[in-house]
């Protein structure tokens, strides 16, 4: 699945996960929200929550994630062309944020989606270039696999529930 990252450039570029991708050609980089293709964009501020149902646009458009600093992520700097998708409740697992649920970095994103869309091999070859980035899907490898089953996101969302009353 083709991986795109609207970047901002606002972030610490030594522990910026989205140049990372770029730099090994695992995602495309976008400076602009014109040149960001059409697809399915994760935002954290979306009504919706991401679930396999969503597969077909981001196979026909693109997976988009906004690579900007949390302190610049408010719902107006998501402004992007497309459907867009919150991803249900998951924890990070890069040192900035460990154990921290729903402030993912964007490579943890899009491999949480990939996973969602049953991409899984794809989902740990992008985490592979991050020393932690095993320790995501370990962390998260049951929500992952359930909400993998999912058929919408009404299921996805019965399911996080479970996740947010334990
Ligand atoms: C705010 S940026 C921070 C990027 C970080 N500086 C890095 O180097 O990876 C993280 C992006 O990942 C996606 N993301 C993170 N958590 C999310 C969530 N809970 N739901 C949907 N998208 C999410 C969004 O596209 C978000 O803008």
């Amino acid at each position: 699945m083709d991986l795109h990252i609207r970047y901002e450039g606002d972030d610490d570029p030594q522990k910026c996960t989205a140049r990372k991708l770029a730099k090994f050609d695992r995602a495309e980089l976008h400076r602009s929200h014109r040149a960001t293709p059409y697809g399915i964009v994760l935002n954290p501020h979306a009504e919706q929550a991401l679930s396999p149902a969503d597969r077909l646009v981001a196979e026909d458009g693109a997976l988009v994630a906004l690579d900007c600093s949390w302190e610049s992520a408010g719902e107006a700097q998501f402004s992007l062309a497309g459907e867009h998708r919150a991803l249900p409740y998951l924890v990070a697992a890069n040192p900035v944020n460990f154990g921290r649920p729903m402030q993912l970095t964007t490579v943890e994103a899009l491999a949480a989606a990939l996973c969602i869309f049953g991409e899984r091999e794809q989902a740990e070859d992008i985490l592979s270039k991050f020393t932690w980035g095993e320790t995501f899907l370990e962390l998260n490898d049951e929500p992952l696999r359930r909400y993998a089953d999912c058929e919408d996101s009404g299921e996805i969302v019965d399911i996080q529930q479970e996740y947010l009353d334990r």
